[in-house]
């Protein structure tokens, strides 16, 4: 057939591979990006290199509606690396990064992924110190609206109800009209958490939010969290094993930029591999 001929190719021209009715029988019940299209958040062969050096390493990893991920390994795994490639801050050399099924987060910037409800809490808690609790949060809740604004018009019920609702989800309804100056490490934390949760993202990705805290505030951060994740979808990164098992959620295990281990923290703590490169040392 030369290029120009138009006559089409009937498929009794070709003679059909042994394999291809089971294939297309496997591909109706499974479309091409179905299970894509299922989940919250889906990695597949995501690679990212600095300067030859791979960080990040055909790493696929699958969050599905309204899970709770928690994401360990030793320094220099690649989570930070991943949690950047997620909220646009990295853009991968190849692979998919999929958000809500079908949105390509590859082909937006930072400001645009955090718009479409994916919120990121960085280790070192950034509120406005002189500012009080209230006000942070009515500030994160004013969104577009200006600062003045935000500040001046208190009057909406609406607001007032989220605002208490916030309250209420971080413990911090009695340092309401505290400075957040004045707060504890852990109480910053929380507050930070809250002003994410003001802007009600569907995922929320948190990076080692216990580091530094006491015991008691640790596990409180557990039950905080475990409490968020019954309507959002959360991964959090932390090497805090047992702030992990507080959170009794499945884990993966990140190592030289790949999944090195999934499952329950049982299941990934007895994992030799995980033992020699992460818990054991
Ligand atoms: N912008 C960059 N330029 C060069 N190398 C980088 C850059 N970002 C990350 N890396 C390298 O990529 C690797 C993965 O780093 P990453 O920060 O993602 O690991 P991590 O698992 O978050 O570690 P930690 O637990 O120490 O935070 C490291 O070797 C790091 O030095």
């Amino acid at each position: 057939m030369t290029v120009l001929d138009p006559t089409p190719m009937t498929p009794a021209a070709v003679s059909p591979h042994p394999y291809a009715s089971a294939r297309r029988e496997e591909a109706l019940r499974n479309p091409p990006g179905e299970a894509r299209r299922e989940t919250l958040l889906y990695l597949d062969g995501v690679n990212k290199s600095f300067d030859g050096f791979k960080a990040i390493n055909n790493l696929s990893l699958v969050l599905v509606r309204g899970e709770m991920r928690a994401i360990i390994g030793p320094n220099g795994a690649g989570k930070t690396t991943m949690m950047d490639i997620i909220t646009g801050k990295t853009k991968p050399d190849s692979g998919e990064v999929y958000f809500n099924g079908d949105v390509d987060l590859t082909r937006h910037d930072e400001a645009a992924i955090a718009g479409m409800g994916i919120g990121r809490k960085f280790q070192k808690p950034t509120v406005f110190e002189g500012h009080t609790v209230e006000d942070n949060l009515r500030l994160s809740l004013a969104g577009s609206r200006s600062i003045f604004t935000a500040l001046v018009h208190r009057k909406d019920d609406g607001e007032r109800a989220a605002i208490a609702r916030i309250l209420d989800t971080t413990r911090l309804s009695p340092k309401r009209r505290t400075l957040a100056a004045d707060l504890s490490h852990g109480q910053k934390q929380w507050l930070e958490i809250g002003m994410l949760l003001a802007q009600d993202p569907e995922l929320l990705l948190v990076d080692e939010p216990v580091a530094g805290m006491t015991d008691a505030e640790t596990e409180e951060t557990a039950r905080l969290l475990r409490e968020i994740a019954e309507t959002r979808s959360v991964v959090v990164v932390e090497h805090d094993m047992h702030f992990v098992r507080e959170l009794a959620v499945k884990v993966t295990c990140l190592h030289e930029g790949s999944v090195l281990s999934e499952g329950t923290l049982d299941h990934v703590s007895k994992d030799p591999r995980v033992i020699e490169v992460y818990l054991g040392r």
